[in-house]
């Protein structure tokens, strides 16, 4: 690798870090960084909301399906999405990354341009990382967030007799990934879906204003992810499918390719909607769309009362 050959080992490792750190205006909540041994972030009502996740080249995303920088975006959306899920808004964003030495270093600044146009969305920047050789991409965010005053949204406070809501789209990622998986581009929305998500992330602090009793974000499928709240909780749920409106949109996708669109909604990842449980008088905030009810303990997640017969969403080194 010469010098001068547009790889991230000809640019080299500090080169890189400059070119991605450079001329970035961080947000008032980066107090420090980055550039010395550790960011100094304001944490203004003394607690710290923490989460990270894993994006993988060949698992996550492909670059023959992406561009660089929705890839950038998707890693840091899926994590503000998680701290959106405690009701919590973000404060920054840190990225680990890997990637071959013979990566052209303009995927990695557009990868990490990706990730500034989403920390941005969300009102942060990226304010730290750490980059490393590997034989793929490996993209690690951590993101950090303020409850400001209120009391985190966990998975465990949903009651019987509450009423199950949705905020964000269901089963169009996965209907975007079942496009891509036969080759085809098109229709863009539900690929663009895929590519990357748009999380609904003033919402999760909003349903937690509105009394949320328990809230998790959809990553792996709905009804997997609310199997999730079912047992943390101790409750049952049951997703009414009259609530659940499938768009023209998956419907056609779903005709295209001879698939059925309610399996997308059900079961499909990588939306990032939010699901929460509210009290039942309550009225739902805006932008959240009842899709069932909290039953009693013992059924765990049901469809229309009854079982549903096929896996609930992704789980990772299962066949999919
Ligand atoms: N290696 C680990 N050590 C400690 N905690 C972990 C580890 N892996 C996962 N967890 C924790 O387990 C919980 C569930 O993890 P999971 O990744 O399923 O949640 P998520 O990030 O909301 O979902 P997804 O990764 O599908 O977006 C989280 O609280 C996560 O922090
Ligand atoms: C190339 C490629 N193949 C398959 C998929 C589908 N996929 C990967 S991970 C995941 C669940 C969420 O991940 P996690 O649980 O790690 O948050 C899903 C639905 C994809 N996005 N790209
Ligand atoms: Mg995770
Ligand atoms: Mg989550
Ligand atoms: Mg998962």
């Amino acid at each position: 690798m010469s010098p001068d050959d547009g790889s991230v080992a000809g640019t080299g490792e500090f080169a890189l870090i400059q070119a991605v750190t450079n001329g970035r205006r961080q947000p008032a909540t980066t107090l420090l960084g980055p550039g010395d041994d550790a960011a100094v972030v304001a944490a203004p009502d003394g607690r710290v909301v923490a989460t990270t996740d894993v994006l993988v080249q060949g698992v996550h995303f492909r670059l023959d399906w992406s561009s660089p920088e929705q890839v950038g975006r998707k890693a840091v959306a899926v994590n503000l999405s998680d701290v959106a899920a405690m009701g919590a808004k973000p404060t920054t964003v840190l990225v680990g990354f890997a990637c071959p030495p013979d990566t052209p270093a303009q995927v990695v600044t557009e990868i990490m341009n990706g990730m500034w146009a989403e920390a941005t969305r969300g009102g942060v920047g990226v304010s730290g990382g750490d980059m490393v050789s590997a034989d793929q991409i490996v993209i690690s965010v951590t993101a950090l967030g303020d409850l400001e005053d209120r009391e985190p949204v966990t998975r465990s406070g949903a009651r019987p007799g509450d009423v199950l809501a949705v905020c964000g789209r269901l089963g169009w990622a996965a209907a975007g990934l079942a496009v891509l998986r036969r080759g085809f581009r098109s229709p863009v929305g539900v690929v663009n879906a895929q590519r990357c998500p748009e999380p609904p992330y003033p919402a999760g602090p909003q349903a937690a204003l509105a009394g949320a009793t328990s809230m998790i974000d959809i990553s792996d499928g709905l009804l997997a992810d609310l199997g999730h709240i079912a047992a943390a909780s101790d409750v049952g749920l049951d997703v009414h499918t009259t609530d659940l409106e499938i768009s023209t949109r998956l419907q056609e996708v779903g005709t295209a390719l001879g698939a059925d669109p309610l399996r997308w909604v059900l079961t499909g990842g990588e939306d990032h909607a939010l699901a929460a449980t509210f009290p039942p008088f309550d009225e739902l905030p805006e932008g959240w769309r009842r899709i069932g009810a909290v039953t009693m303990p013992g059924s765990g997640v049901t469809v229309d009362g009854k079982e549903y017969g096929h896996e609930g969403g992704w789980e990772h080194w299962q066949q999919h």
